[in-house]
């Protein structure tokens, strides 16, 4: 278990639904729900049913890799061939990682809008929609629901937990909060704590949807009307993606109407509408903010020395909001962990594409 080369830094050279609340898809891979029952978030505040919507995919006889989603992602990691998941080509057929050697397990995220319980799901105590009422929710509470979840499924260890960005702080509470369920843990594209640089763009995301009349204090009727949703979607664009990259695709290049850059941004504001409930996209920004290793555990330093699973940390060049520096920095203080960094484009949303870059780092380390 730990058997790991030392405080390394790896570098490589250079070289892409509708939202519907308990919409279950049958396929290849199993989707389904598991009810956890009454949850008290860390806040104190009370949901009196939790239900976790989840995909299970590859060997079930298999070492189980529990896959965290990020900020719009879902449990649609494998997905079909007609509808890929996000990271199908890593894992799933013909994936990177053999689905014959591991399964996958992902929960819609507690708080999320694809199936698990979150502010657009109905409170079985009045009938109504929770909205604005949903408890607030932390990294840490999403963390003990899977948990949770993955009791009542009867799994009883993990081989590896792994996640990028949103996904990537689930992955950093894992370890610290059930430092024996796993063996190794995967952390791409994530810091140990949410930065101010983070939290800014977070806030110009989230004020952008509050400010819109028609969010009415979180009682909109559809997505559709939010225009402060496709802002806040088109400033998490800017810090998803890099400036060679938008130079490389868009250079300036216009028609009649706008330039390029411009109607792309138009179109990924439009299409958060179709696929993401305002509201959850809300407290999972809060979720965000608050992410810190540290709170209430003491020092850095302190709480690194809690980790007991193999770490492999992996950053993206240009990631504007989760940089290399901080990464590797964690890395260094970590016992048992690698860092791996990757040269690309993409910057941050490196971690949903690009799988022949950096996915055999994944293979190797799931095997050895
Ligand atoms: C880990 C997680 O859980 S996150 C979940 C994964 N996220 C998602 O699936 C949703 C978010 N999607 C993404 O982030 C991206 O699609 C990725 C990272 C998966 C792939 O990125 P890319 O291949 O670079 O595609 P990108 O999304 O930038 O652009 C493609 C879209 O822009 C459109 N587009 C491109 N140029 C223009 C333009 N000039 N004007 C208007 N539209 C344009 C394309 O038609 C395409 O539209 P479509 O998605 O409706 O088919
Ligand atoms: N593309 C990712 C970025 C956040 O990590 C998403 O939309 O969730």
């Amino acid at each position: 278990m730990y058997g790991l080369p030392g405080r390394i830094t790896y570098i490589i050279p250079l070289e892409g639904r509708q939202m519907s609340v308990n919409h279950i898809r049958t396929c290849e891979s199993v989707y389904k729900e598991v009810s956890i029952g009454e949850f008290i978030c860390e806040s104190g505040e009370r949901l009196p049913e939790v239900t976790l919507a989840y995909e299970q995919s590859g060997n079930q006889n298999a070492p189980l890799l529990l896959i965290c989603h990020a900020l719009t992602g879902n449990q649609y990691t494998v997905g079909t061939e007609e509808e890929p998941g996000w990271w199908r080509g890593l894992f799933g057929k013909e994936g990177i990682v053999p689905e014959e050697e591991f399964q996958t397990v992902t929960f819609n995220v507690l708080g999320g809008c694809h199936g698990s319980t979150g502010p657009a799901s109905v409170n079985p105590e009045n009938g109504e929609v929770y909205r604005l009422d949903f408890p607030s929710i932390t990294i840490r509470d999403i963390v003990r629901a899977q948990k949770r979840a993955l009791e009542v499924l009867g799994f009883t260890h993990i081989h590896a937990v792994l996640g990028g960005s949103l996904g990537g702080m689930q992955v950093y509470e894992w370890g610290l909060m059930y430092p024996d369920a796993m063996d190794k843990l995967f952390i791409l594209a994530s810091t140990p704590a949410l930065s101010d640089y983070g939290i800014a763009f977070n806030h110009i995301g989230a004020e952008a949807i509050k400010r819109d009349p028609r969010w009415d204090n979180g009682n909109y009727q559809s997505n559709e009307d939010l225009d402060g949703f496709e802002l806040a979607r088109m400033t998490g664009m800017i810090t998803y993606r890099s400036r060679s990259l938008f130079h490389q695709r868009f250079n300036r290049r216009q028609n009649e109407e706008s330039y390029h850059i411009q109607s792309y941004l138009d179109h990924q504001g439009k299409k958060i509408k179709k696929r993401f409930d305002a509201n959850s996209y809300l407290y999972l920004l809060e979720a965000m903010n608050h992410h810190d290793i540290t709170r209430n555990r003491g020092s850095m330093e302190d709480t690194v020395q809690q980790y007991r699973a193999d770490i492999y940390t992996m950053s993206f060049e240009k990631d504007l909001v989760y940089p290399k520096e901080s990464m590797e920095e964690f890395s260094l203080l970590t016992p048992h962990a690698v860092h791996f960094h990757i040269d690309t484009e993409f910057g941050h949303d490196g971690f949903l594409v690009e799988f022949d870059k950096w996915g055999e780092f994944i293979r190797y380390h799931l095997r050895v």
